[in-house]
């Protein structure tokens, strides 16, 4: 049976300065009184990661703008997940299983990993963490299979983010277990009805909205004028969310991941949530990879690997130049 993770108060203490030895990574305590590591990057490039969640809530660019929402009520206290950032949905996404909405692995502490087994050199990394979740007795009565989580967050030199999710079944032979996993990314936009995603036209998608249906979307660059819930099926490995009035397209690189969930509350549901502005929904957009519609099966000694890249580059989209192509193929 797999160690309960510590704390994350353990965590700070068992955290000497050789767990964090770039000086461009530091282990901070925030105002809630949650541990984050901060990295840092060239000029005001910056990215924060809170423990608990093991959760991305902050990446700022070059000139020190957010590129990540996160709300003005999100609550920094277990048991609520952080509303905003980038939550790891995991062992389950959304209602798909019988676990709370999207898992456990959001409010949960995690460790920082002293000794992570090697990942390939990308000597293009300016500043990393690396992040690891066990099960605790209590996890394993709700989800009874011993793993290790393992979460590298990374900056690039060019201020590109990069979450890479190894996840490996420790059980005893023969215990298989399954999963759905999502990296549900809140993007800052400045206005969602100034925005459009490209990548996922004529795609076939599930519509949460109408009990998980299956669809197949237009032709067109999608937009957004309601409510929008949707996990698009074997989506490409490059989706671009352009943003016309900042000037700004989000290029979201995926692996291992072949679904995309698009999520915006809009107003009555942003009304509904407790830790969610009433009309902060203008503001975000959750572009989520994700692998849903097929759980992911591991065998004991087996790991899987998910990977997520997002950078940020100006677009001169909105004088009515865009090829898509060139966004979609980098
Ligand atoms: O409120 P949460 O549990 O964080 O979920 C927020 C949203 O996450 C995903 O995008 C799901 O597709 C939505 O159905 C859900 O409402």
């Amino acid at each position: 049976m797999a160690a309960p993770a510590p704390s994350a108060a353990a965590a700070a203490s068992a955290s000497p300065p050789a767990l964090l030895p770039s000086p461009f990574v530091e282990l901070v305590k925030s105002p809630s009184g949650l541990e984050k590591v901060v990295l840092r990057g060239s000029r005001n490039c910056c990215v924060e990661v809170y423990l608990y969640g093991g959760q991305v809530t902050s990446w700022k660019n070059d000139n020190g703008e957010e590129l990540l929402f996160l709300s003005s009520k999100a609550i920094f206290k277990p048991p609520k997940a952080i509303r905003g950032g980038i939550p790891i949905c995991f062992p389950q996404f959304g209602t798909h299983g019988n676990l709370e909405q999207h898992g456990f692995a959001r409010n949960r502490f995690w460790s920082i990993d002293s000794d992570p087994p090697p990942l390939p050199v990308n000597p293009a990394i300016k500043a990393f963490v690396d992040l690891i979740l066990k099960p605790s007795e209590e996890d394993l009565k709700i989800w009874p299979h011993s793993f290790e989580f393992r979460l590298r967050v990374a900056l690039g030199s060019s201020g590109d983010l990069s979450l890479t999710s190894r996840i490996r079944n420790t059980n005893p032979p023969g215990k298989n277990f399954s999963y759905t996993f999502a990296y549900h990314t809140y993007f800052s936009v400045s206005d969602i009805s100034e925005v459009r995603v490209e990548g996922l036209e004529t795609m076939d998608y599930l519509d949460n909205l109408k009990a998980k249906e299956r669809f197949t979307e237009q032709g067109d660059a999608i937009v957004f004028e309601s409510e929008v819930d949707k996990v698009y099926l074997a989506a490409p490995s490059k989706i671009a969310i352009i943003d016309h009035e900042k000037k700004r397209t989000f290029v979201v690189t995926k692996e291992g991941l072949p679904d995309a969930v698009v999520w915006n509350p809009w107003d009555k549901k942003a009304k509904a949530m407790q830790d969610f502005g009433d009309a902060e929904y203008k503001g975000m957009l959750c572009v989520e990879p994700a692998a849903v519609e097929k759980p992911i099966i591991l065998k004991p000694g087996e790991e899987w690997k998910g990977r997520l890249v997002l950078s940020a580059v100006p677009s001169s989209y909105c004088s009515g130049q865009l090829d898509p192509l060139k966004v979609l193929q980098g």
